[in-house]
């Protein structure tokens, strides 16, 4: 996405001049500039841009510095902190309660992504509890139910709408009502677009806002259409006078300053971002963890919401783990939880220095080879799968047997074998740990969550010194899951970042970029026949 690009070049800027001999005034104004240019170039409005340069340089006022402050410092944190307030209206986004209905319509021109959007919401919601549904009040253009129909059906989220009707604020009404009745908590009405905003569009979407008095009216801004986002959301704004905004296809190439510049020009908060065309492909917005994200410094907040909502499933293996056992059905499932989590290039966003570090990395090469790995898992019987994997080493032709049973090579077989050994190694150290948990606990529970976590980092890298060393298998999953339980309240790239070191070890061991075999270093890893 263009906004990457926005923020490495920004982060370029900062990180030539902080790391520049001559850090004079000549210098720090170059790096403004550049930034300004830069923001520029992606559309963010001129005067926002203005503000900004002036804000940065008044903060950081670099003639009446003292020679002892850290200038260094008070220039990166400067930086970020406009570039948060640039996407900071101040205004709290709408929060639903439970146990009520929470009507939400959406508004915005067609081909925005409405109705992908609502759906994605109504999923949102859905996964944390409420009980959602979706309305289809667009009779403009035909095709439309037909569209939320699919969606919604895919996304198991009950809908209404008519195929006969040709009064949308009727339409909507029914369905409000129909879904109120039925105790649903979050409903959302999906309304029509147009390709500009017509006087025809404004009639029927105040028509349908007097029908149906939501409790909270979005927009839909294209992170595509660049300056004319501004004038844009003021016309909708005038009209509708919605409450929030969500950018969609942020994942493309657009430039995305101008929908951003939207938020200032209406004092609205963007509640979430459309990271592409999947159910999943929303991401909750906030300043600092975007501005983070942007910059390449991660997004761990975003990371622990995206695993928690996909809700893995590893209780049993959570459970073998703390009885120091990590079966072949446990290295499986944990492929199937991490290919569930989507690309690793959009976990590696999250992820501090991670984009950086993945360079080539592909994700179908990744995700293929995960896939085999699944497929050769499957082609084993319950026995073999539930077993420590010696089995195999006690009957070698099963190897060949179920190569050719799920059209792998024995090579392969042997591979995955290597890294359930490595993983069963890691699972026995940690069955120390879960027997000694209570005390574990009690060690880690007097400090805030930031200690709490560096604690468990400590373990898990000591860990990862032997076990992970030759390219292990990632236990991303159960890592994510330990930092969700831990780092809840992150505060995103500021908040408590995760052990690198380790994370990038496991990470790399996914990419089927050579190194699965695990053949180097650590105690637990061998690449060998057994
Ligand atoms: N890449 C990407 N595509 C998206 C995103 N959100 C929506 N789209 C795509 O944008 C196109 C238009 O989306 P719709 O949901 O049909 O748009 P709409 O605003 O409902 O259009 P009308 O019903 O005609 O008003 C579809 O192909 C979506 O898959 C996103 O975040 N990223």
């Amino acid at each position: 996405m263009v906004l990457q690009d926005l923020g490495r070049r920004i982060n370029a800027a900062v990180s030539d001049l902080t790391r520049s001999q001559n850090l004079d005034e000549k210098a720090f104004d170059g790096m403004v500039k550049e930034i300004c240019n830069a923001l520029l170039e992606a559309d963010v409005n001129v005067k926002l841009v203005s503000t900004l340069r002036k804000s940065i340089k008044a903060t950081v006022n670099f003639k009446d510095l003292p020679p002892a402050v850290n200038k260094k410092r008070l220039i990166q944190k400067a930086v970020f902190d406009e570039l948060v307030k640039l996407v900071d209206p101040h205004a709290e986004p709408f929060k639903p309660k439970k146990g009520k209905p929470n009507v939400i319509m959406f508004v915005g021109l067609q081909g925005s992504g409405k109705t992908t959007t609502c759906t994605k919401l109504a999923r949102h919601y859905q996964t944390r509890g409420f009980k959602s549904c979706l309305v289809c009040a667009d009779t403009f253009r035909a095709g439309a139910f037909d569209q939320l129909k699919q969606n919604a059906t895919k996304a198991k989220i009950p809908y209404f709408g008519s195929l006969t009707s040709t009064d949308p604020a009727l339409v909507a009404a029914e369905g409000v009502a129909k879904f109120k009745k039925e105790h649903f908590e979050i409903i959302i009405v999906d309304t029509s677009g147009r390709h500009r905003q017509e006087k025809d569009l404004f009639d029927e979407m105040t028509q349908i806002q007097r029908a149906i008095t939501p409790d909270q009216t979005i927009m839909v801004l294209d992170a595509t259409i660049g300056q004319q986002a501004e004038a844009q959301s003021k016309a909708f704004k005038e009209t509708a006078d919605f409450g929030s905004i969500i950018i969609t296809k942020t994942d493309g190439h657009a430039s995305g300053g101008g929908a951003i510049s939207a938020v200032a020009a209406t004092h609205t908060p963007i509640v979430f971002i459309g990271t592409g065309e999947h159910m999943l492909d929303l991401e909750r917005f906030q300043p600092q963890p975007f501005v983070s994200k942007m910059l390449g410094m991660g997004d761990m907040q975003g990371l622990v919401e995206h695993v928690q909502a996909l809700k893995l499933d590893q209780k049993d293996t959570m459970k073998h783990i703390a009885e120091g056992v990590f079966t072949v059905r446990d290295l499986r499932d944990q492929l199937q939880n991490i290919m569930k989590m989507g690309p690793l290039s959009k976990m590696a966003g999250m992820i501090p220095g991670l984009n950086q570090m993945m360079g080539g990395m592909d994700d179908e090469e990744g995700s293929m080879k995960m896939k085999r790995m699944i497929y050769i898992c499957d082609s084993m019987t319950n026995k073999e799968l539930d077993s420590d994997g010696k089995v195999f080493v006690e009957q070698p032709s099963r190897m060949t047997r179920v190569a050719r049973g799920s059209g792998t090579s024995v090579r392969e077989v042997e591979e995955l074998l290597s890294q359930q050994k490595v993983m069963a190694g890691m699972a026995k150290k940690m069955g120390g740990m879960g027997k000694n948990m209570a005390r574990a606990q009690q060690q880690m529970g007097g400090g805030n969550r930031q200690q709490q976590m560096a604690a468990m980092q400590k373990r898990m890298q000591s860990l990862g010194q032997g076990g992970m060393g030759g390219g292990g298998m990632p236990d991303m999953a159960s890592m994510m899951k330990m930092m969700g339980g831990l780092g809840g309240g992150g505060g995103g790239g500021e908040g408590g970042m995760p052990d690198m070191a380790s994370m990038m070890k496991m990470m790399g061991g996914m990419g089927g970029t050579g190194g699965a075999g695990g053949g180097g270093g650590g105690r637990g890893g061998r690449g060998g026949r057994r």
